[in-house]
């Protein structure tokens, strides 16, 4: 057992009749730690969220939550909190009503679990008094987290937090979701949002057809030996383009499909030959404006992880 750990994962497999949704995953998720969960659709991160919050069990492997092993019953894991397909909410009642109704099953009443707060924490104090029934997706999941924030989570489980969130709800799940993290929860997401995952996540695990092709801190996909394309802006095009098509390791990919002017060039490069351009850019008089990946390495590397298995399906 590790204490230091929030979840951990070994070998765990799962199957649907003859559809292998987990295939010996392994995931160590630590306290205080906010862990991505990314994959192609179907590729078993809901499944895999629904292990950890105990709404079904795992066919093989083991799990530990919070220190402690998982036994085989159907029951959250104490410490436990979140959601997967969707909150479970009562659409009669209002967002008050709702968590006030939650508070009281645990014998609590609303003052003393924090109600008022966690409605804030969340941004729908305004609309704390409707029913929920009129809540708009994005609405809903704040609503779903504010519920989960009602049982102090010390492992938060949260299957695409970020659907339907509009920009302003968006700051106050990820302001929600660093806090707790920062007050040693550990936080286990899923996304599509590359995003969302790079703004909030030391760490990723990316899944395809149900195993692990990649987990570890988000910074190791960034160093990873990946060439990547950097949009480069500068005020002197013409001599940075003459310059990057002498140089070694560079390559001008401008019809790479990205957005594209004309002050800008598309180069493909790994790391160290970008930097040693750069250098001589510099050295050549040449100013930048901006020097870019087009896409993140998170969703550069999700491409180049998931792709050549999704098509041998
Ligand atoms: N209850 C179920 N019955 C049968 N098959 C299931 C069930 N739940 C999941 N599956 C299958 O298991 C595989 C993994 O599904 P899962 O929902 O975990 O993927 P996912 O990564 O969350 O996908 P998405 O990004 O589309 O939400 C899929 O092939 C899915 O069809």
């Amino acid at each position: 057992m590790d204490s230091l750990l929030a979840a951990r994962a070994r070998g765990i497999t799962k199957c649907f009749g003859d559809v292998v949704a987990l295939d010996g995953v392994d995931l160590d998720v630590a306290r205080g730690q906010i862990h991505g969960l990314v994959g192609p659709n179907g590729a078993g991160k809901t499944t895999l969220l629904g292990l950890l919050l105990g709404l079904s069990v795992a066919d093989g492997g083991s799990l530990e939550i919070l220190g402690t092993p998982v036994r085989r019953a159907l029951t959250a894991p104490d410490g436990v909190a979140g959601f997967v397909d969707g909150p479970g909410l009562y659409p009669s009642l209002t967002a008050r009503q709702n968590l006030t109704a939650l508070a009281a099953l645990r014998g609590r009443d609303a003052r003393t679990a924090g109600v008022d707060d966690v409605l804030d924490q969340v941004g729908l104090t305004d609309v704390a008094d409707d029913q929920a029934r009129g809540f708009s997706l994005g609405m809903r999941q704040r609503l779903g987290l504010a519920a989960a924030l009602l049982t102090r989570p010390r492992l938060l489980v949260l299957d695409e937090p970020s659907n339907g969130l509009d920009p302003a709800g968006k700051r106050h799940v990820h302001g929600v979701l660093t806090r707790l993290a920062a007050d040693g929860t550990g936080v286990v997401l899923s996304s599509h949002r590359m995003d969302d995952l790079q703004a909030l996540c030391s760490d990723v695990t990316i899944l395809a057809t149900g195993r692990v092709v990649f987990s570890g801190p988000l910074g190791k996909l960034a160093a990873e030996h990946r060439e990547l394309d950097y949009r480069l802006l500068t005020p002197d095009p013409h001599t940075a383009r003459r310059l990057a098509a002498e140089a070694p390791g560079i390559r001008i990919v401008d019809d790479a499909g990205a957005r594209h002017d004309a002050d800008a060039l598309i180069l493909r490069a790994l790391v160290p030959a970008l930097d040693e351009f750069v250098a001589r850019l510099v050295g050549a008089g040449v100013a930048l404006r901006e020097l870019a990946p087009v896409v993140s390495p998170l969703e550069a590397a999700f491409l180049a992880l998931t792709e050549p298995q999704e098509s041998g399906r």
